[in-house]
């Protein structure tokens, strides 16, 4: 048996053309959705996944604006022109990409962010909306995997769900969404013992370590839905994500591939996001 394929591409497809819809409702009413992506210095994968963003909004009818720093950049500058945006009301969303340089504490960056216009839920004070279960804005990458669920009638309540990595910006959103889903959530990380022994309970697996092909077939259960979270480059260039997905298809029950699986649908609630809060205006 193989594993059939949660296709993140299809289903972006899908809802995007459902954004565009609403897109075209709100310039109707006089107001043009806007994200705005500060990305510092040139690292290759951040300027790929800015690229897609910017590509992202102008097929659906948000409007964009890309501000690019170099890597030398004072964070002084970066905070000033948050504080630009924050003011400026035809800015809906402020994403500011991450991994930033060295000389910026990140955590000083998104606390400066107006909470209303932080699309990506990584402000203190959503995260604290998160966790009790009111959220204003839910992480991109964990709201996509919800949505594949969602639209793979994957059976969430009572379901063992594993999710390996304790990231803030995945992780820890994940164990959140999944736990007000009614799952059973167990958190594993670099320092867990006997991983597959959890890996090998789970109905749903969230692979979000950063580790090419480190999940395998041994660890899953047969049957599970299996979500890859991980973006990595093997040697040769090529994209892997954390499961080694050859092995990893022949026992599980529903997966997700890298590319085409998480990482688009991390644009389309990006996307969401965003409208959402332009959105909010109106009310
Ligand atoms: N403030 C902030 N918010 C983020 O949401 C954020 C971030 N920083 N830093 C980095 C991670 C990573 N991330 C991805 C987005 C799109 C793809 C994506 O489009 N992936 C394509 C392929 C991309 C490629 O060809 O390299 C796919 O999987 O099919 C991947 C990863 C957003 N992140
Ligand atoms: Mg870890």
């Amino acid at each position: 048996m193989t594993a059939r394929i949660l296709d993140g591409n299809a289903i972006s497809a899908l809802l995007r053309e459902e954004l565009a819809v609403r897109a075209a409702a709100l310039k109707a009413r006089g107001i043009t959705p806007c994200l705005a992506v500060i990305l510092v210095g040139e690292d290759p994968a951040s300027a790929v996944y800015v690229r897609n963003k910017v590509a992202g909004c102008e097929k659906t009818g948000l409007r964009s604006i890309k501000d690019v720093y170099p890597a030398a950049v004072d964070p002084a500058v970066v905070l000033a022109r948050i504080a630009e945006l924050n003011a400026d009301p035809t800015v809906h969303g402020i994403l500011v990409q991450l991994p930033l340089p060295k000389q910026f504490d990140a955590d000083v960056v998104l606390e400066a962010i107006a909470p209303e216009k932080d699309v990506d839920g990584f402000h203190a004070e959503n995260v604290g909306a998160l966790m009790q279960g009111n959220p204003r804005f839910i992480p991109c990458t964990p709201y996509g995997v919800i949505k594949m669920l969602e639209r793979g009638k994957v059976v969430l309540k009572g379901a063992e769900a594993v999710i390996v990595g304790r990231s803030n910006i995945v992780g820890k959103p994940m164990a959140m969404l999944l736990l007000a889903k009614s799952c059973t959530v167990t958190v594993c990380h670099s320092q867990s013992k006997d991983l597959a022994f959890h890996t090998r309970r789970a109905d749903i697996l969230v692979a979000a370590v950063g580790r090419a092909r480190m999940i395998t077939g041994d660890m899953i259960k047969p049957g599970a839905t299996v979500i890859d979270v991980g973006i990595n480059r093997t040697p040769e260039g090529k994209l892997c994500g954390d499961v080694d997905f050859e092995s990893a298809k022949e026992v599980a029950g529903l997966i997700t591939p890298v590319p085409g699986g998480v990482g688009p649908m991390t644009i389309t609630m990006l996307l969401t996001n965003t409208l959402e809060s332009a959105e909010r205006t109106l009310k």
